[in-house]
């Protein structure tokens, strides 16, 4: 059987819970928009970008009958598109094991084969984006509300690869991403765990708006997500501050990443790929 990959960005970009709803018209004036604020001499696209990363990074880590994790995102749409090239051209054989509806309905779209942690509880890696990467690759995911699925099959791979354009690669959480970190929460706990983390740490946290619906965004797992903007240039540590948002009753998991990437693959504008490790 001849495998086709399928890759429509109009459909697996589109976020739910994303502040930013990508269409294949959006994606690209947004990436102008992001393109003229960060890089007045840009001439690669940002979804070029993406896509430079994510090739490398599926070559450079996907072998031949392993199972593979499938993060969320725009940038993991590239990844899964080298995937599917790869099952075609040279029969590489992979299962797949998604962190998100989106994810589910690439590996489907593209023919690939889905797995799940019941089946497979153990991956040989699993390839996702990133909102923003710091020097010590501390991560904040999250953007697309996927964090708790994808932390969970982070956490059951021996290696989490992360794949982004340039403008995720910051000294200090917070440079480039100014939309806060992403905390999933149980509905009826949201108040209580706002006014304890703004008082706790201060900044300020915002209860994320759905796109294509009134009212909260509500996620995959049908919890809400508080954004927090957190005060600038704070030197934290994020591994004390992520143990201890946990401890709150109703967090269900925060979009901190700490100690779990092994690497990070960034397009960058003169179209090369800059790696960085843990
Ligand atoms: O964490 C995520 C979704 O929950 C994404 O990996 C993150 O938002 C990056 O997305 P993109 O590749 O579109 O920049």
């Amino acid at each position: 059987m001849t495998r086709t990959p399928v890759i429509s960005l109009l459909k697996v970009v589109h976020y739910n819970c994303s502040p930013q709803k990508f269409t294949r018209k959006t994606l690209s004036s947004f990436s102008k928009t992001v393109l003229q604020t960060t890089a007045s001499s840009s001439n690669m696209s940002l979804n070029e970008a993406k896509r430079i990363a994510a090739h490398r990074a599926v070559d450079e880590w996907v072998k031949t009958n392993t199972v593979v994790g499938i993060g969320s995102g725009s940038t993991v749409v590239f990844a899964v598109e080298r995937l599917a090239e790869r099952v075609q051209k040279e029969g590489l054989k992979v299962t797949c094991v998604p962190t998100s509806f989106q994810a589910r309905q690439l590996i489907v779209e593209n023919n690939l084969v889905l797995g799940d942690l019941d089946r497979n509880p153990k991956l040989a890696v699993a390839i996702d984006g990133a909102d923003e990467v710091d020097r010590n690759m501390v991560l904040i995911k999250g953007g697309g509300g996927c964090l708790l699925q994808e932390k969970i099959v982070a956490s059951c791979a021996e290696k989490l690869i992360i794949i982004a354009d340039y403008t995720k690669n910051s000294e200090h959480l917070g440079e480039q991403y100014k939309k806060g970190i992403p905390i999933e929460v149980v509905p009826m706990a949201y108040v209580p765990i706002k006014d304890r983390i703004a008082a706790k740490y201060g900044g300020e946290l915002k209860l994320r708006m759905a796109v294509a619906k009134a009212g909260p965004c509500v996620t995959d797992n049908g919890n809400f997500i508080l954004d927090w903007h957190f005060k600038q240039n704070c030197d934290c540590d994020w591994a004390k501050v992520n143990s201890e948002l946990l401890q709150i009753p109703g967090v269900v998991e925060t979009g901190l990443f700490v100690n779990m990437a092994t690497k990070a693959y960034f397009g960058m504008n003169d179209g090369s790929v800059k790696t960085q490790d843990k």
